[in-house]
């Protein structure tokens, strides 16, 4: 009793006394080519909190190729953060997430992705100063590791079939999700059901249209996805009720992405029955909280769930992780990735992938530790040296 007495004043007496906001670009392992994009980097937008009793949590924001996928860009992220955020954040009681997004909510229109970080960060300082790893925070896990989907968008379907195999191989994953509509909708499924007939039932194929299609289009492709064995097909089109009518249409499951945007997107969509899963992203919805909002949503409407990614970093995607290990029903697994799409490692322990899941830390906090020389050295604002007349990042020094 007396240990608890303690605890508590402790958690109430932390503030908030400085909020850092900082860019790192970070390189892919291979362009990755979405409809609306192809990216060869990501720009990670991380943000620190630090707290009166030592604690400094960490959040990221992170989007898809700058403004290509929504209004909210890692620059736009840092700059509403640190002209908007944080006057908001210095001085409040860092214990308090629920008041203090309530306030930002109020106070802040929209900028979900950034409110993301921002709550990513606050439960990564309330983990710390309570020993409790966030999925606790946040109610409690169901299960300590998550399947992974991994996206083949190389643009070319041999490559795909070959990094499929080595996936396989690998033993880290075994569902595929295909990022198409950039081309013809026969060419799409040409390239979908040679990759599906390649891998046979080694491994299932989903496909990501990113709402490239027309509705009818989407009647085609719908059509010819099911005889190319695909299981699923995200946002194949823009709008939701376009979405409502092609679901149940075809013996295809109908996933729900760009058309959700957190709990009130969320319960519009299940009040007409407008998919059959969910994608749940975190940053997508607004926070942590949020998402589990918009679970709720899914499964009191029976609609199945989907751990989603914007290709977040390692922070971003432990928070996904940690969000997504609550979910009561998670049918359809996880795409939470995001790290392995990039070539450099900033943890100073790696996330472990092993057996096609992602095992959920279990330390206090989000349960990872940033590797501060590379976090230097990928910063945007980092010092530059001039060697040679070429411009690079100074060495980092130990
Ligand atoms: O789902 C999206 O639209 C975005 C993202 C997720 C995986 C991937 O490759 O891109
Ligand atoms: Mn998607």
């Amino acid at each position: 009793m007396q240990h608890t007495q303690r605890f508590q004043s402790s958690a109430a007496s932390a503030v908030i006394e400085r909020v850092e906001t900082f860019l790192l670009d970070l390189p892919t392992i291979r362009p990755h080519q979405l409809s609306m994009a192809t990216m060869n980097g990501q720009t990670l937008m991380l943000v620190r909190l630090y707290c009166s009793d030592g604690t400094v949590g960490v959040g990221e924001g992170t989007t898809i190729g700058g403004l290509a996928y929504g209004a909210e860009s890692p620059e736009g992220m840092k700059l509403a953060i640190d002209t908007y955020f944080a006057p908001l954040l210095l001085g409040s009681d860092a214990s308090q997430v629920p008041a203090i997004m309530a306030k930002l909510s109020k106070a802040i229109h929209d900028n979900r992705f950034a409110k993301c970080a921002v709550e990513t960060a606050l439960f990564d300082a309330l983990g710390q100063r309570t020993g409790l790893p966030v999925s606790q925070l946040l109610g409690g896990r169901v299960r300590d590791s998550l399947p992974v989907a991994w996206t083949l968008a190389s643009g070319d379907t041999a490559k795909d079939i070959d990094e499929a195999e080595r996936m396989l191989a690998q033993r880290r994953h075994q569902i595929f999700k295909l990022k198409i509509g950039r081309r013809a909708v026969a060419d799409d499924v040409a390239h979908v059901a040679a990759i599906k007939k390649a891998l046979g039932e080694r491994g299932t194929v989903r496909v990501d249209v990113n709402m490239a299609w027309s509705e009818l289009d989407a009647q085609r492709g719908l059509a010819g996805l099911v005889d190319a064995g695909c299981e699923l097909v995200e946002q194949p089109v823009a709008s939701a009720e376009a979405l409502a009518r092609l679901k149940g249409r075809f013996p295809i499951a109908v996933m729900a992405d760009e058309s959700l945007t957190g709990p009130a997107s969320a319960f519009a969509l299940a009040r007409v029955a407008g998919a059959d899963v969910f994608a749940v992203k975190i940053e997508q919805s607004g926070g942590l909280q949020a998402a589990q909002q918009v679970a709720a949503i899914a499964d009191a409407a029976g609609i199945g769930l989907y751990g989603g990614t914007m290709l977040e970093g390692a922070v971003g995607t432990i928070a996904s992780a940690h969000a997504f290990a609550t979910f009561r029903n998670l049918q359809w697994g996880t795409e939470l990735f995001g790290p392995l799409l990039l070539t450099e490692e900033i943890l100073a322990e790696p996330l472990q992938y092993t057996d096609f899941q992602l095992m959920v830390p279990t330390a206090p906090g989000l349960g990872m530790a940033l590797d501060e020389d590379r976090i230097r050295y990928f910063r945007r604002d980092k010092t530059q040296v001039s060697v040679g007349g070429i411009s690079m990042p100074a060495p980092v020094t130990q």
